[in-house]
């Protein structure tokens, strides 16, 4: 038995999304999102499934915030859905958004959790994406506007923030990949949405400052750990690259004021470059208080000249696989993590991490023995890391509950909590018992 003790004041937490567990789509003045209109196009989301009702949680978030409660948590990650702040994205501020968030804010803070908040998990007003989304400059600047708007309204009160949750996912999987919305398949797309979101970074952090806001702020990169298949420099070259396309691309920009040159090689040979005015650099190059990151898993690449864009291929070495078909590799996060370090000793906080286990309800228990296999091998890497000395904060599982997993839709589950999608009935695990006792004693326990 070893005992991995952690600090005194590290942050224990979970994470979710606002598409993804408020359902109330059509309730108090929300506006459309580019969620809304994605998942109902026929063929883009598994089984037509919506975010319409998803986890009820703009209706159940006190029987949500008690679960949060019972675990022992002290910090929750959630998102703003900003088409329920201002619904057309550019216009008139919607007061019954700003209540509901300040009804959920003030119940987390009643309970002694903070809230740590996300501005933009995804859920883009549709009338911006109308007018060309984040490729239109007028949607950098709807952006700072509602960041204003919500700076304003509950700065002190929220004093952990995010811009932008998982920049890749936002520029290439849905723009060059097309899976999420708004399903866009075109590299200089991807190239243009991603600068776009940069500079809304950029621009939301300026004002966070102007105002002098009481709080940190950040952004949340996902990362995809990659390994050369060989020692060849090809190969070294080819992970080196699919790490870039997740980190660097957008962490260069915000630490260093430049995109990796090497990247812009790879995409200019596929006839793509970022549009980068005069002072757009300077402006994303704003400095920050901390980096979420989010790590699901990793992958083993090659060189390969056929394969795509970034000329790699990836192989199926064989690894265990969660049931969305993620392989289990705990050591990618430690990797990581200290990848990380070459952008300053900066406050880092793990905010998504978890697996998608679909296990269901059995005489009322959920017998999730394989999350609980994963988040022990994660949370031991978190602890490996934070004894080489790594500035991690605070750990946040993905996910508090089974929610809407974007194209998969609800027949993927990442929850410590099941929910019964047609009763609402929320049912802990047995990994929200064993999590809530890695909290309760701030330490992890494994077997070896
Ligand atoms: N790597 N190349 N892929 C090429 C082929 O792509 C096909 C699909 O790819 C992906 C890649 C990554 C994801 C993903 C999902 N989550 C989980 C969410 N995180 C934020 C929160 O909302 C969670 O729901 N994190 N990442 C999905 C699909």
């Amino acid at each position: 038995m070893t005992i991995f003790q952690f600090p005194s004041d590290f942050k224990w937490g979970t994470a979710t999304a606002s598409y993804q567990i408020e359902g109330a789509t059509k309730e108090d003045g929300r506006g459309i999102s580019i969620w809304d209109t994605f998942a109902k196009t026929p063929g883009k989301v598994f089984n037509g499934d919506n975010g319409d009702v998803a986890c009820d949680s703009y209706h159940r978030y006190e029987e949500d915030i008690a679960l949060m409660k019972e675990l022992g948590i002290k910090t929750y990650r959630f998102s703003v859905a900003w088409p329920r702040i201002i619904p057309d994205g550019d216009g008139e501020i919607n007061q019954k958004g700003l209540d509901f968030y300040h009804r959920f804010v003030d119940k987390l803070i009643e309970n002694d959790i903070e809230p740590f908040c996300t501005l933009y998990h995804w859920d883009l007003p549709q009338a911006l994406q109308d007018i060309g989304g984040w490729e239109n400059r007028r949607t950098v600047d709807a952006f700072v506007k509602y960041s204003e708007v919500m700076f304003r309204e509950f700065g002190g009160k929220i004093k952990y923030w995010l811009t932008f949750n998982e920049p890749w996912c936002i520029a290439f999987l849905s723009n060059f990949i097309g899976a999420h919305a708004p399903g866009n398949t075109d590299l200089q797309v991807s190239l243009n949405v991603g600068h776009g979101i940069l500079l809304a970074h950029g621009k939301s952090v300026q004002k966070f400052r102007e105002l002098g806001i009481d709080g940190k702020i950040g952004i949340a990169p996902n990362m995809e750990w990659s390994v050369p298949y060989s020692k060849n420099e090809a190969d070294q070259a080819a992970a080196d690259r699919n790490i870039a396309w997740f980190a660097d691309w957008f962490l260069d920009p915000v630490f260093k004021g430049t995109y990796p040159q090497f990247m812009l090689d790879c995409f200019e040979a596929a006839g793509a470059k970022p549009n980068i005015q005069p002072g757009d650099m300077e402006t994303i190059c704003q400095p920050i208080d901390h980096l979420g990151l989010n790590y699901y898993t990793m992958s083993v690449v090659r060189s390969n000249p056929g394969g795509g864009i970034l000329q790699l291929e990836p192989l199926d070495m064989g690894l265990v696989r969660t049931d969305i078909g993620w392989p289990v590799e705990s050591r990618g996060l430690y990797e990581a993590l200290h990848y990380l370090q070459k952008y300053g000793d900066i406050d880092i906080y793990i905010t998504e991490n978890g697996a998608c286990i679909n296990d269901g309800v059995e005489n009322g228990e959920v017998k999730d023995f394989r999350r609980i296999s994963y988040l022990q091998q994660h949370i031991a890497q978190v602890h490996r890391a934070i004894s080489d000395g790594i500035n991690l904060k605070g750990y946040m599982a993905w996910s508090m509950m089974d929610n809407y997993e974007w194209a998969e839709g609800y027949r993927m589950r990442f929850g410590l909590v099941h929910v019964d999608y047609r009763s609402l009935v929320r049912t802990p695990k047995e990994s929200f018992y064993w999590y809530q006792n890695v909290i309760r004693n701030n330490w992890l326990e494994t077997k070896d």
